[in-house]
């Protein structure tokens, strides 16, 4: 691969995803610019996006694929972002299993009857491509229509949907979950095992129609200890990330809260490790010995603070990006409901102005 010179501007088009500044900088390749995504840049923040949900709901929105394809496209058009998320949720493929659940706006996901005993595991089938015919469409609709410019697909982690599963919902403290974790390791074992075959078959289904990188999202394992980690949760999710390893796809790993556990998630089989706001690149960096490409870490929270404020963090975070093996950048978390998009877009600008070499 021959290297990119500096008059390749940042308006200067890759030839192919493969070969998108995305996926090489996953891969610790050299790149124009630094790229940048936002996790859930497709949402609430887009009035856009408002108007076409208008009387749909979540779960019904993402089986959709004239939805999925607009929705997923939206916030590419808008900010010029370096990758396209596919639209969807991480309990769409629990759904397509047959698990009874919904996603309240407001609230989150709630399971009808929560997961807690041996015969509740018997709901957790596992997922084939026949029940998720929708997706594959939509991921080649997008494909098409994205051309040079990568989608990540993306699923839910086993901690995390095991968190959902058990408590019933969103919860703060966990407590049933961990109950179970320490009441009954064969029965969390058992659960973790059937959620990675349904979060690594998800992740494939998207791999195999098109997607050119996958993120796992454990947004709730910064709740555990390292060693709960290492002992109910980091094997699950390699067994996830393992789905997808003969498919030649960046792979990120993303939590909430895992300062503590960067270099585990590194090892459960990422080329990509995202890094909330928490934790500064730099010390990521260190943390991780240099072994993957880091993705992060603007504070969501900041986007609401003048641009003369927000504008040096982001020249920061670049900064420091440039010493890790290959750099993303993308906020530390999911983008707020209320985000002004302009401040979005003006981010876009700002990495790609002070990144291009
Ligand atoms: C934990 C989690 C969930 N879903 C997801 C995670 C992991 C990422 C994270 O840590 O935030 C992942 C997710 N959910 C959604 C996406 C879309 C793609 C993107 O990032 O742009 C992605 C990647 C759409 C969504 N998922 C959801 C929305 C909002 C629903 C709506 O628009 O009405 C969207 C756009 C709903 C959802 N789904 C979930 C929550 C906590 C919520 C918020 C509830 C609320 O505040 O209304 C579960």
């Amino acid at each position: 691969m021959p290297h990119v010179t500096t008059s390749q501007t940042p308006a200067a088009a890759p030839a192919s995803p493969a070969d998108s500044p995305l996926v090489r900088a996953a891969r610790g390749l050299p790149v124009p610019h630094t790229p940048v995504w936002f996790m859930r840049q497709a949402g609430r923040s887009l009035p856009e996006y408002r108007k076409v949900r208008e009387g749909v709901g979540m779960l019904e929105s993402c089986r959709r694929p004239d939805l999925v394809t607009e929705i997923t496209l939206q916030p590419v058009r808008r900010h010029g972002v370096d990758a396209a998320i596919f639209f969807s949720d991480i309990v769409v493929p629990l759904a397509a299993v047959g698990i009874d659940l919904d996603i309240v706006p407001g609230v989150g996901p709630v399971i009808e009857q929560p997961v807690r005993t041996r015969a509740d595991l018997e709901r957790v089938r596992d997922l084939v491509p026949e029940d998720v015919p929708d997706i594959a469409e939509s991921v080649r609709l997008l494909v098409a229509e994205l051309g040079p410019t990568p989608l990540i697909g993306f699923a839910g982690a086993p901690f995390t949907l095991a968190s959902y599963l058990v408590e019933g919902g969103p919860s703060r403290n966990h407590e049933h979950t961990k109950a179970l974790m320490y009441g009954d390791p064969d029965l969390w074992h058992d659960l973790c095992a059937r959620l990675a075959r349904v979060s690594g078959a998800f992740l494939r289904v998207q791999a195999r129609a098109g997607a050119s990188a996958v993120q796992l999202f454990d947004s709730w394992a910064g709740a555990l200890s390292r060693a709960d980690y290492l002992r109910f949760v980091q094997r699950h999710s390699a067994d996830a990330l393992a789905a997808v390893a003969d498919l030649d796809v960046p792979r990120i790993h993303f939590g909430v809260g895992t300062g503590e556990l960067l270099a585990d998630m590194g090892e459960a089989g990422a080329d990509v490790v995202g890094v909330d706001f928490r934790v500064s690149l730099t010390d990521a960096l260190a943390r991780t010995g240099g072994r993957w490409a880091l993705q992060g870490n603007l504070d969501p929270a900041l986007l609401f603070a003048p641009w003369a404020a927000v504008e040096p963090q982001v020249r920061r975070i670049v900064e420091e990006g440039r010493a890790a093996p290959g750099h993303l950048f993308n906020l530390g978390h999911g983008v707020l409901p209320d985000t002004d998009p302009d401040a979005l877009t003006r981010v876009v600008e700002l990495v790609h102005e002070v990144s291009a070499r």
